[in-house]
């Protein structure tokens, strides 16, 4: 596709966005605004953009796409602004906030001048922020779902899916409403759980300094997005406020009962807590980035000796395969370790997987 588009925000999610917008339609100006005007000059600095926007305004108005990729309660003000200029009467706007109900209600005011916003979320993406975190792979085989509201033509729906077709996305249409309540399960009440435990374990570090270096596979897995912006994190939860609040309640109750069956040794019962849960966790699918984003992980059993990662490297390296991340499971002194091989794509994993075959006996595994 041809035309002009426009991104506000140049953090991980604008800037990757773009990114696949270049991929897929090579003849599209992509012009780029951030309040943050060294992120705005890093994305025109990595290609990300072609021009840098000094102004809103000076982007948007003969913008074909507008893509508002700002912190939510920033987005509903830039939404406002927006409406309040003389936009290209075909443009299609549309965002890309982890919250939907607030945002798509603020939207009456374009409705009002007649331009079309259809509200939207890619659900995949990272605890990194900026823009040299953006890659334009970061969505393939994620869901991104989309809000129009009823009125919203579907040529426009498609028209917009077809601007974004590069993000090799799956695409769902849901309500606003729907979409906050999933995201709020899925999504939002996790990232208060993850920081609830890291605080927690941070209280008790101060007695016992030993904790944060026993702070090893197990914690790292569930606490990663604690890491995420709490700037992102604080308006998402004010935007969601009401399921939250549900949602917490709920926790507690489960909380107060697994307190109970531990007082009374409930053993069989304790067995069909973590047995119910592990059910349904080794059924979600693995494949496809969904409820839970894959990270293409491979799981290489080591003797624990030193240079053994640098052996393992140095397989991949031959073979050029790149890495993304790389540590190691800590174990107890004495017994295998297992190195944790992170890859950007599922491809990548089995070309990795057949490489350390084809060099040592190590075995490998693929986490879920
Ligand atoms: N990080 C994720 O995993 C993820 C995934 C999907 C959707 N989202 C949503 O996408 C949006 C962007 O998230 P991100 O991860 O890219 O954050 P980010 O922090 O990487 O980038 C946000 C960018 O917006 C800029 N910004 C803030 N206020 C602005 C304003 N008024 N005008 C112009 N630019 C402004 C910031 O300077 C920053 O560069 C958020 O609404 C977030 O909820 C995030
Ligand atoms: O992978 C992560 O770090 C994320 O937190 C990504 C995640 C998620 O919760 O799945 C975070 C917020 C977005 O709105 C969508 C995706």
């Amino acid at each position: 596709m041809k035309g002009r588009v426009f991104v506000i925000g140049l953090g991980l999610i604008g800037g990757s966005l773009a990114l696949c917008i270049r991929k897929e339609h090579n003849e599209a100006n992509i012009i780029g605004y951030d309040i943050n005007s060294e992120q705005a000059r890093l994305a025109k600095m990595l290609g990300v953009i072609d021009k840098i926007a000094e102004t809103i305004d000076e982007g948007a108005i003969n913008a074909d796409l507008i893509i508002i990729a700002a912190p939510v309660k920033e987005t509903v003000a830039i939404i406002q602004l927006l409406s309040e200029l003389p936009l290209n009467p075909q443009v299609i706007i549309t965002d890309t906030g982890s919250t939907k109900g607030i945002i798509v209600a603020n939207s009456i005011n374009l409705k009002q001048k007649g331009f079309t916003f259809i509200g939207g979320h890619p659900m995949a993406g990272s605890h990194k922020s900026g823009v040299s975190a953006a890659k334009e792979i970061l969505f393939e085989n994620a869901f991104y779902l989309l809000t129009p509201e009823e009125f919203i033509e579907k040529t426009r729906v498609d028209e917009l899916i077809g601007w974004l077709n590069g993000t090799k996305a799956k695409f769902l249409t849901v309500s606003p409403k729907n979409h906050d309540y999933l995201t709020g399960i899925v999504s939002h009440f996790p990232h208060i759980i993850a920081a609830s435990i890291v605080r927690q374990t941070e209280k008790l570090a101060q007695e016992q300094s030993l904790i944060p270096r026993l702070a090893a596979g197990g914690f790292r897995d569930i606490t990663r997005i604690a890491s995420s912006s709490p700037e992102m994190w604080k308006d998402i939860l004010l935007h969601n406020k009401e399921i939250l609040i549900e949602l917490l309640s709920q926790w507690q109750e489960e909380m107060f009962w697994v307190k109970e069956l531990l007082e009374k040794e409930n053993g069989s019962a304790i067995y069909d807590y973590f047995h119910q849960a592990k059910q349904f966790r080794d059924g979600l699918p693995i494949k496809e980035k969904g409820a839970i984003p894959s990270f293409y992980d491979l799981f290489v059993d080591v003797p624990d000796y030193p240079g053994v990662i640098s052996e393992i490297t140095g397989y991949l390296a031959k073979e050029t395969i790149s890495i993304t991340n790389i540590r190691i499971l800590e174990t107890r002194e004495d017994i295998n370790g297992v190195l944790v091989i992170s890859f950007q794509t599922e491809e990548d994993r089995q070309r990795a997987e057949r490489c350390i075959h084809s060099y040592s006996s190590y075995v490998t595994s693929i986490g879920n």
